[in-house]
């Protein structure tokens, strides 16, 4: 068991993971290698419920499978009895798969396909976030064709913008996500929703961002829902039973990250639900939030074996590892920040400042650009921290180098819960033109 932050280490000075000795794992699985810690996700999903449960609210803790969606994952999801979303026909398939409850499953998109629309609905999935004007007369359509009926939420753009990378802002008006609300365009979408007799209007959705360390975001998104709710109920006398506030909640990756807990998000979001339903003698909705990085991200780890070294004179050191932004991106596309550790060193003291460099043909390609480590060797294991989510979810092939291995760890017992990409499956796909 491990909570976010603490690190495990064993006699022989090696990183343990959720019980299981990193360097084992890595003898028995090879690197580049991500291991999750299914105790710490486990923790995290009941954090989160347990908010709202002491809060008395009905609720879903939907985990974002963006974040990291895998059949194991989807199952251990399911064990912990929470909700999933999905923005994907894939993503849905994998849930199928996985056997997980489709009532449980929101289907998230901008741009959903007639077939995905299709498969959602032959499916029975719990409930489509409808995004767009084109998106209800698709599924107006599959409805009639398959004679079904359907839950709905509104996914709206509240114009809140939280305080976040560029890239993850989605809750502002300027955005590709939801229906307008200052414009009329949600109102409108709301008429036809409740005018369609094959869709039921679940509530509304709004999702303001990613890696968000403050609540006021939230508060603010969750009031005007509240606010919008309100004069939905004037106009229409339509409420809402569900109000989903999406994700965000950050996560710590170095030292210089300071989130606040689960919790507190948790409980400003409730708070200021029930103060602005009561003004507004509403019904107390269900709350629904989406986690995604804060369930899956600080319980995983990226090792990698250490191999080449280049010292440039005068600059640094570059010490580079056997995988790179195929399996990590994030810090290629969004400058991410990440901590790394010598799982087979754990308890040496750093004696020099590197330059973690992966082994794509990319002068980008680089995982950490400052880190204090131990004096390293070839062969050594290194352990980022805090990869577990969008790392191995938006892995690649690039440079056709095999997508790595995942191996699941609870209380000292590893699983493999996906295979290493092997060359055969790297040309699975090909035909040849000859
Ligand atoms: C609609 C929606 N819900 C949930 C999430 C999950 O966000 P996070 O992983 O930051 O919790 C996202 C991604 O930002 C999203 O777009
Ligand atoms: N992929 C992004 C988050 C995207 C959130 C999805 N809406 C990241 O790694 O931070």
């Amino acid at each position: 068991m491990s909570e976010q932050g603490e690190q495990q280490v064993n006699e022989q000075g090696h990183l343990v993971i959720d019980g299981a000795d990193t360097v084992a794992l890595v003898k028995k699985y090879q690197t580049p290698l991500v291991v999750y810690d299914v105790t710490a996700i486990r923790q995290q999903i009941r954090r989160f419920k347990k908010v709202f449960e002491a809060n008395h609210v009905k609720y879903a803790v939907s985990y974002a499978s963006k974040a990291f969606a895998t059949i194991a994952m989807f199952q251990l999801v399911n064990q912990e009895g929470a909700h999933i979303d999905v923005v994907s026909g894939g993503e849905l398939y994998t849930a199928i798969k996985a056997g997980f409850p489709l009532e449980k499953v929101s289907f998230h998109g901008n741009n959903k396909s007639l077939a995905e629309l299709e498969m959602a609905v032959s499916h029975h999935i719990g409930v489509i976030v409808v995004d767009n004007f084109h998106e209800i007369a698709l599924l107006n359509q599959v409805l009639e064709a398959q004679d079904e009926t359907i839950n709905v939420l509104l996914r709206l753009t509240p114009g809140v913008s939280a305080h976040t990378h560029e890239y993850d802002q989605t809750g502002q008006e300027d955005s590709k996500f939801g229906f307008d609300i200052r414009s009329g365009q949600a109102e409108q979408a709301l008429q036809m929703v409740l005018q369609n007799p094959r869709m039921h209007m679940q509530g509304i959705h709004a999702h303001i961002g990613s890696q968000i360390f403050e609540v006021e975001g939230f508060v603010l998104a969750a009031e005007k829902l509240v606010d919008l709710a309100a004069d939905w109920q004037q106009k229409f006398h339509y409420e809402p039973e569900v109000l989903n506030v999406g994700g965000g909640f950050g996560i710590k990756y170095t030292e210089a990250d300071d989130p606040i807990a689960p919790e507190a998000f948790v409980d400003a979001i409730v708070k200021a639900v029930q103060t602005r339903t009561a003004e507004h003698q509403l019904k107390m909705p269900a709350i629904w939030i989406e986690p995604g990085r804060s369930i899956v991200g600080p319980a995983g780890y990226n090792l990698y074996t250490i191999g080449s070294r280049k010292d440039v004179p005068g600059l640094r050191p570059y010490v580079t590892v056997d995988g790179g932004m195929g399996d990590n991106i994030r810090p290629a596309l969004y400058q991410a920040e990440y901590e790394a550790i010598l799982a087979n060193k754990a308890t040496e003291q750093p004696q020099e400042t590197v330059r973690i460099a992966g082994k794509y043909c990319e002068s980008g390609d680089i995982l950490i650009q400052k880190q204090a480590l131990p004096q390293s060797q070839p062969g050594d294991i290194l352990a980022m921290k805090a990869t577990g989510a969008y790392g191995y979810a938006m892995a690649s092939n690039y440079n056709r180098n095999p997508r790595p291995a995942v191996v699941f760890v609870e209380q000292g017992n590893a699983k493999l819960v996906v295979q290493r990409e092997s060359y055969e499956d790297l040309v699975h796909l090909d035909r040849s033109f000859v």
